[in-house]
């Protein structure tokens, strides 16, 4: 199964999942001087129901947090898109040391980790639906930098005892993910992929300018989280990026100045 490990990390994805060479794959390095300004571009319209938030688990790939996506109690409208994008999880990407870990580079800057806002087109009749089309998902991409400690991200720190290995989870109930999006939301678009497998071609990217800060012991935490599962040799859930990709004659868009 794929990974982040030589053997079966993204140098090797495309074996199993020829799209990893497609037109339109994520993450790509932002180079702000060659991002067009479109005054087209709506102000991101995020609301989010913490009463909609699930449970918190290890998938092996990353730890995530997912919502009950049944109605439109938590969506994403505005930005580029058009219609209403319920949120279904959010994940992040790390790395095993301060320098590195973000999926995203912005002029070649790596930050330390990456959060990932996952929605789908309500237009289509589920998230699997949505997956597989090319207006199906729209991602907001947040980045981490050092800093102060955030009491928000503590919030998930605190549950990583109860899924440390693959496959664990647990309720996670009352948590608002607007309380880690920062002050300002200027952001990039782009159309892109998912940036793990299967790599499918369905995400409008939206990734913000402005980082939230973590701290570098709590980047620690995250760093405690295993990629095995209980009873299997332990392997640090760290380095769960995939590095820049071509970017293949796309635009990308700032809605800022
Ligand atoms: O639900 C998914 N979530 C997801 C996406 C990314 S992502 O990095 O690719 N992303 O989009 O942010 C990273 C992680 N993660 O935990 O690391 C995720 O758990 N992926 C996914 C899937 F697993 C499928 F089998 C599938 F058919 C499909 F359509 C999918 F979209
Ligand atoms: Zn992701």
């Amino acid at each position: 199964a794929w990974g982040y490990a030589a053997s079966n990390g993204p140098d090797k994805w495309a074996d199993s999942f020829p799209i990893a060479n497609g037109p339109r794959q994520s993450p790509i390095d932002i180079v702000p001087g060659e991002a067009s300004f479109d005054s087209k571009l709506k102000p991101l319209v995020l609301k989010y129901d913490p009463s909609t938030c699930q449970e918190i688990l290890n998938n092996g790939h990353s730890f995530q947090v997912t919502f009950v996506d049944d109605s439109d109690s938590s969506t994403l409208k505005d930005g580029p898109i058009s219609g209403t994008y319920r949120l279904k999880q959010f994940h992040f990407h790390w790395g095993a040391s301060d320098d590195k870990g973000s999926e995203h580079t912005v002029a070649g800057t790596k930050y330390p980790a990456e959060l990932h806002l996952v929605h789908w087109n309500t237009k289509y009749p589920s998230f699997g639906e949505a997956a597989s089309q090319p207006d199906g998902l729209a991602v907001v991409g947040v980045f981490l930098k050092i800093g102060a400690e955030n009491a928000n991200l503590q919030k998930l720190i605190d549950a990583f005892d109860s899924i440390k290995t693959k496959g664990k989870q647990s309720s996670f109930a009352n948590f608002n993910p607007a309380t880690l999006l920062p002050g300002c939301l200027d952001y990039w678009t782009y159309d892109g992929s998912l940036t793990t497998p299967p790599l499918l071609e369905s995400v409008t990217w939206i990734v913000c300018k402005e980082p939230i800060s973590v701290s570098s012991a709590q980047m620690g935490k995250f760093r405690s989280l295993l990629f095995s599962a209980e009873g299997e040799s332990e392997c640090c859930m760290v380095d769960n990026y995939r590095p820049p990709q071509p970017l293949k004659g796309r635009p990308v868009r700032a809605s800022f100045k």
